[in-house]
């Protein structure tokens, strides 16, 4: 374990509690789940060498801090997590009062200070703990009940809830049985539309090849905006997914500002910087219309209105069209989730609105990401390469059958994941290292670290597709692997569209690849420590034309 020695010089002296201090490390392999909601099915746990709840080590600073909220009465949990992510985005005010400002390794270092497991002390006993081990990790997802909760967006649910009288939060935060619901019909449509849309992604993933060669400078590079091309691409793709439209978010003369992908574009962005704004630091958007929450509420109506019109529209149209349509063949997802499964409007649009805040996001970085570590090694370049010309043509069972591009995207995923942290409120008690932890407690699990952990990856920090033919789990197969990396979360509350975002993600790379050599002659790029990671720097790629 380290010392308090460990911190930089200029850091606050942060003692840790004496317990700690004294005792043998708990053993890291020991979970036991208390479901005490089916108590038929687990005994109360007992065990020699447990630690209660107060004993897991934390900041004393955020102790301080959290004597100061409590005068507040609005301070929660909730806060703690955005505090947390603040932080991590390199926040100033908290993150000078630490000496961690700024610094991406946030959660390394309450590791390596405080061990694998730290509470952060909210106000009203309402903390946040940290987890690091896969084994940490599988303690909380097997503990999952019927119905996992994630810890959600404050800003997102006042403003769905107050402004837009939606009365759902949105399948993202929601749970219960009307997200199970809910979750089953978008389940059964994505699935459906990715089968039925599949043409179409594959023309709109020509469209941006079109889009790359009109975007080179005479270098054969691209704009510094390039993410913004490829966010555009992804918008695109599930736009026809989703409403069986083009919107010519990919049109080769640019997109006008007026346009609705022009609107949505914009409100997105927008929206994205200002729920960040919001969601960090003190939600003091909660009494006051701070610019933040004015802002986000003037980007989110953005592309609610366009969207309100394209969903109602189709709703309209389905009074006309529902004799027409044989066995819904035609119909897109969105009429799909109307006619079969009795979608009411409110959740058709809380449903789109997260399919477009975190999905857009996700599969344009990570396929930003991507097309980096091809370019940065040229030898997996060539291999894929050497795939991709095995198959002159791609289609949904070609590409599963590509191994190499497979192993591609699981590589970028690892060490790359476009949500690092996943969050949950536990609905079980459960025990990790040794330590139990009540039912109710908020816990960030910092997946991303264990990828560049050598202890489960060899070369962890390398570029390694090769990793994922050898091994099926990526790493060294132990119990745990499975949770070593886990870039579209876990159960039931895991990411719905992983099997679009991969067919989406594997055609566009097959397409590039077929088409261009990657290149990229800058400083090197890292993900951003923030709720949706980001590359760092522009995406300044050379794209050269393969003879
Ligand atoms: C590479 C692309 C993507 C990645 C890495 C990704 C990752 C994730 C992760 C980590 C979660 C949380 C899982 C958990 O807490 O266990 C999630 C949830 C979710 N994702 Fe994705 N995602 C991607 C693409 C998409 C796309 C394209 C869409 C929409 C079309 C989408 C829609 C959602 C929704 C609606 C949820 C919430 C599911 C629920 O709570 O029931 N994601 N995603």
């Amino acid at each position: 374990m380290c010392s308090a020695k460990t911190v930089t010089a200029n850091a606050p002296v942060i003692k840790k509690p004496q317990a700690e201090v004294t005792r043998e490390p708990p053993k890291a392999t020991t979970i036991h789940v208390n479901t005490y909601l089916d108590a038929k099915k687990t005994a109360p746990i007992i065990s020699h060498n447990m630690f209660s709840y107060d004993e897991i080590p934390g900041p004393l600073t955020l102790r301080m801090i959290n004597k100061f909220w409590s005068m507040i009465p609005v301070m929660g949990s909730e806060v703690t997590v955005r505090i947390i992510q603040y932080l991590l985005s390199g926040g100033r005010f908290f993150g000078d009062l630490l000496s961690w400002g700024g610094n991406p390794y946030f959660f390394k270092k309450f590791f390596r200070v405080y061990g694998p497991v730290v509470r952060l002390h909210g106000a009203f006993g309402s903390d946040v703990v940290l987890l690091s081990r896969p084994e940490h990790a599988c303690a909380v997802f097997q503990s999952e009940g019927q119905y996992p909760i994630r810890s959600c967006l404050e800003s997102m649910q006042k403003y769905r809830l107050d402004c837009r009288k939606y009365q759902k939060i949105g399948p993202f935060f929601m749970y219960g049985a009307d997200w199970e619901r809910l979750r089953k019909a978008m389940e059964e449509q994505l699935k459906d539309s990715i089968v039925k849309q599949y043409e179409t992604i594959d023309r709109i993933c020509d469209d941006f090849v079109e889009r790359i060669k009109v975007l080179r400078n005479p270098q054969e590079e691209m704009p510094n905006d390039f993410l913004k091309e490829i966010h555009k691409w992804s918008l695109e793709s599930l736009c026809s997914v989703t409403l069986n439209k083009r919107f010519g978010f990919l049109d080769t003369y640019g997109l006008s500002p007026t346009s609705d992908a022009g609107v949505i574009l914009q409100g997105l962005t927008g929206a994205t910087q200002a729920i960040r704004k919001c969601e960090y630091g003190l939600h003091v958007w909660k009494f006051i219309e701070t610019p933040a929450w004015k802002s986000l509420v003037k980007h989110c109506d953005m592309v609610e209105n366009v969207l309100d019109k394209h969903v109602a529209d189709a709703i309209e149209s389905l009074k006309y069209k529902k004799d027409k349509l044989t066995g819904l063949d035609s119909a897109s997802m969105l009429e799909s989730l109307v006619l079969k499964h009795n979608t009411k409007y409110q959740d058709v649009m809380t449903v789109m609105l997260d399919m477009f805040l975190i999905g857009t996001n996700a599969t344009a970085h990570t396929v930003g990401f991507l097309l980096y570590h091809l370019a940065k090694n040229p030898r997996c370049q060539i291999k894929l390469y050497g795939e991709v010309k095995k198959n002159p043509t791609a289609n949904r069972d070609t590409l599963k059958r590509m191994p190499y591009l497979q192993a591609c995207m699981k590589e970028c995923l690892r060490l790359n994941p476009a949500i690092p942290i996943l969050s949950r409120v536990l609905t079980n008690d459960i025990v990790v290292h040794n330590y139990q932890v009540p039912k109710g407690t908020h816990v960030l699990f910092a997946s991303h670290l264990n990828s560049y952990n050598e202890e489960y990856f060899e070369d962890a920090t390398r570029f390694k597709p090769e990793r994922w033919l050898d091994n099926e789990l990526g790493g060294f197969g132990n119990e745990y692997q499975a949770f070593a990396t886990m870039p579209f979360g876990y159960g039931a509350k895991s990411c719905v569209a992983k099997e679009l975002a991969e067919v989406q993600i594997a055609m566009l790379t097959y397409k590039v690849c077929k088409n261009f050599k990657i290149e990229y002659n800058y400083g090197d790029i890292t993900s951003s420590s923030e709720m949706l990671a980001q590359p760092t720097k522009p995406l300044k790629f050379r794209f050269v034309d393969r003879a």
